[in-house]
């Protein structure tokens, strides 16, 4: 998809077919251009300060390189209890963690960065990107007790890998879910209420508004 949003292009900064659909969702234009960066926790770090710094890491990895765009970013975590839960190695920690999530509430928190066309100024705070925007949304998400049984064959599906928390509430991971309190475009990775929000405060022009 290339165009632009008014005279600025806005760029999605990421490799996730999901993320994308999600934006498209929204009728904007937009390119998309991945951040590869490095996901590792800094240690002691809390989830929102976590999402937070990758997203915004992420934004301002690409606004270098797409001088004068808007850049958002996101960043997509399973938090259960203290524990993060990332995006998992293989099939036998996938089933660890259908075993940990089985039925108890954990929260799926998202950190949402837009880096402005902001060229060579600096922010007004140091280290922040020029027009720099960002949040995160937290949705709390209940599963069900699972069985020994379920849990292989949801491992055995192969949907997991490149999901946070191992499971995929789009796909065929809905049935592990009892119940959700708050933005289920966030547990996907991108809460689109909120995104909409951040771009209108930001002053990014929306389908909807006048010209
Ligand atoms: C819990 C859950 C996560 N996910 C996905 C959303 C995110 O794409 C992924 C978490 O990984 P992220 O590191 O947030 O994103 P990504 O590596 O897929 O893409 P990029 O960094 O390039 O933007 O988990 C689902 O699709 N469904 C779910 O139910």
């Amino acid at each position: 998809m290339h165009t632009s949003v008014g005279q600025t292009r806005l760029v999605l900064a990421s490799a996730s077919p999901r993320r994308r659909e999600l934006l498209g969702q929204l009728g904007l234009a937009f390119d998309v251009s991945a951040a590869d960066i490095d996901e590792t926790p800094h240690q002691g770090e809390a989830a929102p300060a976590y999402v937070l710094r990758l997203a915004r890491e992420k934004a301002r990895t690409v606004a270098t390189r797409t001088p004068g765009a808007w850049v958002l970013a996101a960043d997509t975590t399973v938090v259960l209890g203290e524990e993060l839960l990332g995006k998992p190695r293989d099939e036998a920690e996938v089933r660890d963690m259908m075993r940990r999530l089985s039925g108890r509430t954990h929260e799926v928190q998202t950190g949402v960065a837009l880096a402005g066309p902001g060229g060579e100024h600096p922010g007004e705070h140091p280290g922040e990107h020029p027009g720099e925007h960002f949040m995160v949304v937290r949705t709390r998400v209940t599963f069900r007790p699972l069985s020994a049984g379920e849990i292989a064959w949801y491992a055995s599906t192969g949907e997991s890998l490149d999901k946070a928390g191992g499971y995929a509430i789009q796909g065929k991971g809905g049935f592990l879910v009892a119940g959700i309190e708050g933005s289920p475009t966030n547990v996907i990775g991108l809460p689109l209420g909120e995104t909409l929000e951040l771009l209108a405060r930001a002053g990014v022009p929306l389908p909807w508004s006048k010209p």
